[in-house]
């Protein structure tokens, strides 16, 4: 069962940590291009002073211009706005034709990296390529490029616009910094504060959201398996913690959110206001009426949006960056089964990740001839409150060390059979007991300890061969496994995949193999109980019946839910199943005694088995 949830990411990294391993090639990456950088802020010195110009028009259009009567004036100083606003737009190409000459070559090292390390790692760990890690890497570092560009792009936007707005404040008027200085330096000072724990739960729950991404993902993928080991509580119990994990973290993220809206309201907003009731004070200091709208025209205009897209800039691009750079410089983490990180050049045994991990199994002590190895007594069951009951009143005593066989037509009820035994399925009505004890109610780990349910569908894991064989007996000695593969008649089988130490792939495997697996791992459990149903449909016949006989002389008892009629002939008795009745006996008996079984049989015999 794999369908716990662990991100690759869980563990725990810090952002300064990250900051420390990046600063040293960050600051040998810019120092190689000063040009770059020097071009790029002649280019910002030119949005400074078109910031200037912007406020200082208008405050000038006013007071020289339009209050003292002088419209031209005040249109010659509007068009000096105007023409600053349109300047902007060469300035932003020259910005953009900078920015390539940082990001470019960022982009070509980040690659070069990336493809080196998973060369690393393919020749580290030969036959274990990740051929998706070169793609998923040169992705990640799209991602930084990305991020790295918008960073620079409104960081130094904000800087050299704040610059400009604060150049301009100062000369409409010294006072008028009296009043915008102080919120707007106390919600930077905020929003600084915020950036590092904002990070951490940014990066919190970015892992909680992977870890149940994954958790998900697994529980699908492995969903028929966790329905035939009944462990859908503990799936679910963890898939709960894990919910309630993202839950919490979301929240720590979104009162971090609010101090940073908090903090654009204080540096963004309340200069503004406090402009608007200072404006009696400021007229008392001779505070032009112009200046004071060209000092609105630097809040509102240049300030207040170049603010905002720092403060989301930095908060999305800016995590983002050190979560994926982070990603870069430190070694990659596997999780390992009791969710604890451990390096990647640490792998499982024959460099494949470990299979589930599963404790012994108690082993129930072989029952007196006197309990049935299964019994059920008046049991009722179907599927969906109102539909007619699959099997109705159904008593079956299954003698200790006996071998059953179910037959009956498509769809009568076999598989609802096993699963009731089984304990993945409860009856309305009625009681099944497995070795005298009650099977409702019981846990998954109860419940493997009395039987092994084997499915149609034969679920194998990467892993080794031994770690799929000795899977429900983890403790299983070699030569107990080497047995069980003889006798299933799956020696060549382990030979062709190099021994049972051998690295096992599912997708190198047939159906016909995989069942072979399955059905030694099912002959090696302790479980006294062993339920096949239509486990063998891949095999011939002549493989069938070899394993079957295998199993039939393993201790204890065996249930078959027949997929041929001749695992009819083999088995000690029969239990025919025909609509709501049931008859039961050995073959020759159900040959005399029961039409639909001597109809079974003929049309077995006509299609030529
Ligand atoms: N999970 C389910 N939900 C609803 N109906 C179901 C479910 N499983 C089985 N059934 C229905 O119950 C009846 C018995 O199904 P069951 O699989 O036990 O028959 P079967 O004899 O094993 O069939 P087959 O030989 O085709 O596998 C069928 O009508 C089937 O459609």
């Amino acid at each position: 069962m794999t369908a716990t949830g662990r991100g690759p990411t869980a563990e725990p990294r810090s952002e300064s940590g990250t900051l420390r391993r990046v600063g040293p090639p960050a600051r040998r990456f810019l120092a190689a291009r000063r040009t770059v950088l020097a071009r790029l802020a002649a280019w910002s010195l030119v949005e400074s002073a078109q910031t200037f110009l912007v406020g200082y028009g208008v405050a000038q259009a006013v007071d020289r211009g339009f209050l003292a009567g002088d419209t031209r004036t005040g249109l010659g100083w509007l068009g000096v706005a105007a023409l600053a606003v349109v300047l902007g737009a060469p300035v932003i190409r020259g910005v953009f034709a900078e920015l390539a000459g940082l990001t470019e070559p960022l982009r070509d090292r980040l690659v070069r990296r990336a493809v080196d390390q998973s060369m690393a790692r393919a020749l580290a760990r030969p036959g274990d390529g990740d051929r998706a890690a070169v793609s998923r890497l040169t992705n990640q570092v799209e991602i930084v490029r990305d991020s790295f560009a918008g960073l620079v792009l409104t960081l130094r936007s904000f800087v050299f616009t704040a610059a400009g707005a604060l150049a301009g404040l100062f000369s409409l008027d010294p006072a008028l910094l009296v009043v915008v200085l102080p919120p707007l330096a106390g919600g930077l000072t905020l929003f600084l504060l915020t950036l590092r724990p904002m990070a951490a739960a940014q990066r919190r729950a970015l892992n909680a959201d992977e870890a149940l991404g994954d958790h998900a993902t697994r529980a699908r993928g492995g969903l028929r398996d966790i329905t035939a080991c009944g462990t859908q509580a503990e799936t679910a119990r963890s898939g709960a913690r894990l919910i309630a994990d993202a839950a919490a973290t979301s929240r720590v993220l979104a009162r971090w959110a609010a101090v940073r809206t908090l903090a654009l309201g204080v540096a963004g907003q309340l200069p503004v206001l406090l402009l608007l009731v200072a404006v009696p004070w400021l007229r008392g200091r001779g505070v032009t009426t112009g200046a004071l709208l060209g000092a609105f025209t630097y809040l509102a205009q240049a300030l207040l949006p170049a603010l905002h897209t720092l403060m989301t800039a930095i908060g999305a691009a800016g995590t983002r960056l050190l979560v994926v750079l982070d990603r870069f410089t430190v070694p990659e983490a596997r999780p390992s089964p009791d969710g604890a990180a451990q390096p990647a050049a640490l792998p499982g045994r024959a460099g494949l990740p470990r299979p589930p991990v599963r404790s012994p199994l108690p082993r129930i002590p072989a029952p007196s001839q006197r309990v049935p190895a299964v019994e059920l007594r008046a049991v009722t069951v179907g599927y969906g409150a109102r539909a007619e009951p699959v099997l109705d009143a159904l008593d079956l005593r299954v003698e200790e060390g006996e071998h059953l066989a179910v037959v009956g037509p498509s769809g009568i009820g076999k598989s609802t059979l096993a699963r009731l035994i089984a304990g993945t399925c409860a009856p309305w009505s009625g009681v099944v007991r497995v070795t005298g004890r009650t099977v409702a109610g019981r846990g998954a780990a109860e419940l493997a300890a009395l039987r092994v349910l084997v499915p149609q569908q034969a679920y194998v894991f990467t892993g080794t061969v031994r770690d799929n064989l000795a899977y429900l007996r983890p403790d299983a000695a070699t030569s107990d496994i080497e047995a069980a593969v003889r006798d299933l008649g799956a020696a060549p089988l382990v030979e062709r995949l190099g021994g049972i130490d051998a690295p096992l792939r599912p997708d190198d495997l047939s159906q016909g193999e995989r069942q072979l697996i399955v059905l030694a791992r099912a002959h090696l459990s302790t479980a006294r109980l062993l339920l096949l149903d239509e486990a063998t449909c891949h095999l011939d016949a002549a493989s069938e019946a070899r394993a079957e006989e295998a199993l039939a002389r393993r201790p204890g008892t065996l249930l078959v839910v027949a997929h041929r009629m001749s695992s009819a002939v083999r088995a000690d008795r029969i239990l025919v199943l025909d609509g709501v009745r049931a008859a039961h006996g050995t073959h020759r008996e159900l040959l005399e005694r029961s039409s639909l079984y001597r109809d079974l049989m003929g049309h077995w015999s006509r299609t030529g088995g």
